[in-house]
């Protein structure tokens, strides 16, 4: 897998195609224009996408954003269990969706005619599946199996030798904000997981620019439970769940190695973390709170304004006002990712926080992001709706 650092640039391309794209609606009675809603020159006007995955939760969203995607035809949607079923008997909620195909194994899509692939299976399952695909396809990965450059690595976490190592290498980390350029030229995308989003995109400009210790960075995260996928477990029953939060993969998260990747690279030196994530009785949304030591001659302010300096021209980023806290329901069923950072009552320490909706620029919404880079779209298409409140 490719990873290069890069600054973060302006969202917008340049030429225009045939795009139908101009203004996003967001709701009955508001409008956002997204930023530089043009296109890029010999776009396809119209992507056939599959959803592999779409009887689950991530792929659920993909197509509830495809909906709202002027380019984006659906051809094909694909289940394992639910194979054989109308989608909108598996996403009730979605039965307004319109054109959506029924359920089928994957076995039984015609690759042909389609053009990109929002892969949503689950990590180990995903690599076998992406290795047969035809070589056409552009694909975007939602699991983990391509996010690590390093197979030893991945084989240490994740149990196993990877069945697609060359794959592994060739694809192309997609957190859109620092990867941008060499994301549009890839034909496959390792979508990053929700935890190391929400904890990147403030981390990143902060370590790069040095203005935080590099081996000092304590990381409290927390999950909503659709963070654990739709398929039935014990540990996830509302009584387990409800009225209650619990810690889980005590020093040993799988999504820690791929933290580390991203935080190393912008250190330019290896980072090692200490990342704790928690469960949380919501169904989807995410915080990171971490706890990170000033540079020699650092302030706080200083954090805050090379937060706003690195996200000025990033459509779903915001640094919140001084002072304001980040609160879950804020990025609930959006794109967005909201931080700041506040001062610690421990001196020469600061506080960095983060939400994002786990579904959404965790998972789906990241993904649509990294599909219309790469199909030449205008990059906020079908993803400027504000979060849902309450
Ligand atoms: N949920 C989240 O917040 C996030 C999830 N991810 C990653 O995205 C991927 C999808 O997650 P999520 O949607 O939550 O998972 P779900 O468990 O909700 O859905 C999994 C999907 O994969 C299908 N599937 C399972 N096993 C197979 C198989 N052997 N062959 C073919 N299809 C199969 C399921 O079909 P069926 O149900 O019909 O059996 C279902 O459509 C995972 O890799 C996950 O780690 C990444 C970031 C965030
Ligand atoms: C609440 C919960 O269980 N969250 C998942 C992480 C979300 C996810 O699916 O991340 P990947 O894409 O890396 O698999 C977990 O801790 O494994």
């Amino acid at each position: 897998m490719q990873v290069q650092a890069l600054q973060t640039t302006s969202a917008g391309s340049t030429a225009s195609c045939r795009s139908r794209a101009r203004t996003v609606r967001v709701c009955a009675t508001a409008t956002v224009s997204a930023p530089a809603p043009t296109a890029q020159p010999g776009c396809k006007d119209v992507c056939n996408v599959a959803v592999l995955g779409a009887s689950g939760y991530t792929g659920a969203e993909v197509v509830r954003l495809s909906a709202l995607h002027p380019h984006l035809k659906i051809t094909a949607l694909t289940g394992d269990r639910q194979a054989g079923k109308a989608f909108s008997e598996v996403f009730p909620h979605l039965v307004t969706a319109a054109d959506v195909p029924s359920l089928v194994k994957i076995d039984d899509v015609d690759f042909a005619g389609v053009d990109a692939v929002f892969c949503c299976l689950p990590h180990a399952t995903t690599q076998k599946i992406i290795k047969a695909l035809p070589e056409h396809l552009k694909i975007v990965d939602l699991s983990a199996d391509f996010r690590l450059a390093d197979v030893n690595t991945y084989a240490e976490w994740y149990g196993g030798e990877h069945a697609a190592p060359e794959l592994q290498k060739e694809a192309v980390y997609g957190l859109t904000e620092l990867y941008r350029d060499k994301i549009r030229p890839a034909r496959l995308v390792a979508n990053p997981g929700c935890y190391p989003t929400s904890v990147q995109l403030p981390l990143y400009p902060l370590l790069k620019s040095k203005l935080i210790l590099s081996d000092d960075i304590i990381i409290d995260s927390k999950s909503g439970v659709s963070g654990a996928g739709r398929s039935a477990k014990e540990a996830n029953l509302y009584v387990e769940i409800a009225e209650g939060i619990n810690a889980y993969g005590v020093t040993k998260h799988r999504h820690m190695p791929e933290i580390e990747q991203g935080l190393s690279e912008a250190a330019g030196k290896p980072v090692t973390i200490s990342f704790t994530p928690h469960l949380m009785p919501i169904s989807r949304g995410m915080q990171s709170t971490m706890y990170v030591k000033l540079a020699e001659g650092a302030s706080v302010d200083d954090l805050r304004a090379k937060l706003i300096e690195s996200y000025a021209n990033e459509p779903f980023v915001r640094v919140l006002d001084k002072g304001v806290v980040p609160h879950t329901r804020h990025v609930r069923g959006s794109n967005f990712c909201l931080m700041n950072v506040f001062p610690d009552r421990l001196s020469g320490r600061a506080i960095v926080i983060a939400v994002i909706d786990n579904l959404v620029k965790g998972a789906s919404g990241q993904a649509m992001q990294n599909l219309n880079l790469v199909m030449g779209y205008p990059e906020t298409t079908s993803l400027m709706q504000l979060a849902m409140f309450p």
